[in-house]
């Protein structure tokens, strides 16, 4: 579970990103984050990434404290959350089955695992076929689909997102929403930040919208809203 119990963010210059923010994500959720650009939506993800510290408040992950976490156990945590960015971030001179390999190769994992994990891991994002392109060689859905993988490949507890369709055309977008709500289904926590309606309107998930630092409405699939 995640949990933000009265959690505020003012960077150095001044700026509130984050006013006083609860909030909590249950286990096996899948929860879009939207609001306008400056809402404090990346600042948010990054204080779950323990990038960025609150001013005040407090965030606990599975039972976590953030604030009280020892830095060497930081890599380790970050491990529990995989993530994907809108610009996919993907090793350019490496192909899609060593992008993969890359994130197990970095946390030790042996030999043997890698030669089966991967080829699972292709397999479940439909790009078994493509193992040997290059990023450059895919499309921009595809290229999203290793970045998947590699954010899956270490079995995270929760999946970030932030605009993971932002370069993508409508139907590419709604087959890497397709992909995250089977990830989802399969167990893992997901958490999206997107500026587009019309996928949090098809989803029909939990929607948390931002505005200036606050949380203006959390809509469930069924459709209540309450004001925080
Ligand atoms: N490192 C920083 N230093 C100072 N101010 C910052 C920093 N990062 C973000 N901010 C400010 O905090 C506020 C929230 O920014 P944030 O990036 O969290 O918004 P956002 O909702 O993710 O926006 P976008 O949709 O454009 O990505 C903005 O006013 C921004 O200018």
């Amino acid at each position: 579970m995640i949990e933000l119990w009265n959690v505020s963010k003012t960077y150095e210059a001044g700026n509130k990103a984050l006013r006083n923010i609860n909030m909590t994500v249950a286990d096996g959720e899948f929860v879009f984050i939207i609001g306008r650009s400056g809402s404090g939506k990346s600042t948010l993800l990054k204080m779950l990434l323990k990038e960025v510290e609150p001013t005040s408040g407090k965030i606990i992950v599975n039972d976590m404290n953030l604030g009280k976490m020892p830095r060497r156990f930081i890599p380790r945590y970050r491990r529990k959350l995989g993530m994907v960015f809108q610009d996919f971030r993907l090793l350019k001179d490496r192909n899609v089955y060593e992008n993969v390999a890359f994130a197990q190769r970095v946390i030790g994992a042996s030999t043997r695992s890698i030669k089966e994990s991967v080829p699972a891991m292709l397999k479940m994002v439909g790009l078994s076929s493509k193992y040997k392109f290059f990023p450059q060689q895919l499309s921009g859905g595809e290229q999203q689909r290793v970045a998947i993988a590699r954010a899956l490949i270490n079995k995270p507890e929760i999946l970030l997102a932030d605009e993971p369709t932002g370069n993508l055309d409508g139907h590419n977008s709604m087959e890497i929403m397709k992909l995250l709500e089977e990830i989802n289904k399969l167990g893992t926590t997901v958490i999206v930040v997107t500026h587009s309606q019309e996928i949090v309107d098809r989803m029909k998930k939990r929607v948390i919208m931002m505005d200036r630092g606050t949380i203006v409405s959390d809509e469930k699939k069924g459709g209540y809203t309450y004001e925080n």
